[in-house]
């Protein structure tokens, strides 16, 4: 697990003031981490157009022009007039060296876009929306420095971004990058030492992304037990029925005890998966929501009142007697659309899915505000789970799991893991890395994975 955080400027200045360390310390850091990036990739004599900014992170780049001198074939790109005291130093520095700008953009081997990095304060123009969209059109290894510029502090692109292969982004993960539009821009992200190591340069926070590492199996070290040691778990199937089943499935593969389905018409179901008509007594935990459609407002409120774990997805969030469980412990599983629908039946915010999209962070934070006892699960690209004032940020997903039923197989997944103990965070968490690494690890293409394969990819890993 890595700290994520929405600003690093407090932590520079720390630097400044705690260590000694000036401005330019850090920002030769910065360049050199960058130039090793480019050494590992590239030989000798290779092009490397650098594309900077008015501010520090063009200074970053001409800073990185000086290093690479004379190693390579620098082409070093001023693309507005420079406003930053060290930016100017910079280019005093490289000018003496006697490297000079150049007044045309290339095509060359590497491009290093160090147009805006924490900086972007605004909407980009149409001048700096052309450079990017022509930077972005280069054959090139594409190297953004400290983040894609076009991507704001709160992880939006408004108009358009940096395309990256590569992201050396200085100090400390920013949060930025794993908002779910910086997600198709950033390419692989490697954190660059700025003159300390990042424990020492870091701080505390609430943020977090997750990593492979951070999963934990459902564990079975007990050898005196039986299957009612493991949980039972009891999915409620609605109108549209494959969808608890599919649950149900992926809950029993995810080491739950026991599994029952219950609904009243007839299912076909593996013969050990039981149906049955009503909880049953020895029940542990309790899915519910998926594929409800239309359903006996009477029961449905019985099984919410009841005090069992409990994972709601999907319908549920489209209704008010949702509202009468978040004082509770629950895991909600909403996609964006039913977050929204949510965030209103809790006059939270009326806004459509790409405001939430925007700042999923933001509404993620409100909601948990108002519900801290609730553990929200928003999917998307990079999954955002949370409980009062943490959120964990599972990242390792893809559109490989941009199908229906999907999310069928995570509610079922966190369901075994509530059935089996766990606490409703850590239920969602493992959950959810479990869920995405299953998927990363179907080797057959990108687009024909269906649930039973998510489900055999979980009981592999
Ligand atoms: N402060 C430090 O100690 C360090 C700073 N570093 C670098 O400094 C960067 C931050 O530098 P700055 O705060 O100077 O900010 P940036 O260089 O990211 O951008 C700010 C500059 O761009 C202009 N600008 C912002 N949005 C614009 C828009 N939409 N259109 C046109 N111009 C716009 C601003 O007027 C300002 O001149 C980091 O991203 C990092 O690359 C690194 O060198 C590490 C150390
Ligand atoms: N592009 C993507 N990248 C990462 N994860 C994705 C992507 N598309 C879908 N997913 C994941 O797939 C699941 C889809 O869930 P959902 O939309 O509820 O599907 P369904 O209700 O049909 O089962 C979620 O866990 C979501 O995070
Ligand atoms: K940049």
């Amino acid at each position: 697990m890595q700290n994520l955080y929405y600003e690093v400027g407090s932590l520079d200045k720390r630097c400044y003031e705690k260590f000694s360390l000036t401005e330019d310390l850090l920002m030769e850091h910065a360049a050199s981490n960058i130039q090793e990036e480019i050494e590992k990739r590239f030989k000798k004599g290779s092009s490397v157009l650098i594309v900077c900014g008015s501010g520090n992170n063009g200074a970053d780049g001409i800073a990185l022009a000086r290093l690479l001198y004379k190693k390579y074939e620098v082409k070093l790109y001023i693309a507005f007039e420079l406003k930053s005291k060290m930016a100017k130093l910079q280019l005093q520095r490289a000018e003496l060296l006697g490297l000079k700008t150049v007044d045309e953009l290339s095509s060359c081997d590497v491009v290093v876009d160090c147009l805006f990095g924490t900086g972007l304060n605004k909407d980009l123009d149409r001048v700096s929306q052309e450079l990017i969209e022509n930077l972005n059109g280069f054959d090139s290894f594409k190297i953004a420095c400290d983040i894609p510029s076009g991507i704001n502090p709160k992880g939006e692109i408004t108009t358009t971004a940096f395309f990256a292969d590569l992201t050396v982004t200085m100090g400390a993960l920013k949060q930025a990058l794993y908002s779910d539009m910086a997600k198709d821009y950033i390419g692989e992200v490697k954190v660059a030492n700025l003159g300390v190591q990042r424990e020492v340069y870091e701080i505390q926070t609430n943020v977090f992304l997750l990593d492979k590492g951070d999963l934990k199996l459902p564990l079975r070290d007990k050898k005196d037990a039986h299957k009612g040691s493991f949980g039972h778990l009891n999915v409620i199937a609605g109108c549209k029925k494959g969808a608890g089943v599919i649950a149900a499935k992926a809950a029993f593969g995810f080491g739950a005890g026991l599994v029952s389905v219950i609904c009243h018409d007839n299912i076909d179901l593996p013969y050990h998966i039981m149906q049955t008509h009503k909880l049953a007594q020895n029940c542990t935990a309790i899915a519910i929501g998926m594929g409800l459609g239309l359903y006996d407002e009477k029961e449905i409120k019985e099984i919410l009142n009841t005090n069992l774990p409990m994972i709601i997805d999907a319908d549920l969030f489209h209704e008010n007697i949702t509202l009468n469980i978040l004082e509770k412990e629950v895991v909600l599983t909403p996609h964006p659309k039913e977050f929204c629908s949510l965030l209103k039946l809790c006059n939270l915010a009326d806004i459509k899915v790409e405001e939430l999209q925007r700042d999923r962070f933001f509404y993620v934070k409100e909601f948990c505000k108002k519900y801290p006892k609730v553990v929200l699960l928003l999917k998307g690209a990079n999954v955002l789970i949370a409980q009062k004032d943490k959120i964990y940020v599972n990242p390792l997903g893809s559109a490989v799991l941009s199908k229906g039923g999907s999310g069928d197989v995570l509610s079922g997944l966190v369901g075994a893991l509530l059935a089996q103990g766990y606490s409703a965070i850590d239920a969602a968490i493992h959950a959810s890395l479990a869920h995405t690494i299953a998927a990363s690890n179907y080797k057959k293409n990108n687009y024909s994975l269906i649930p039973s394969d998510l489900i055999e990819e979980v009981k592999k890993l």
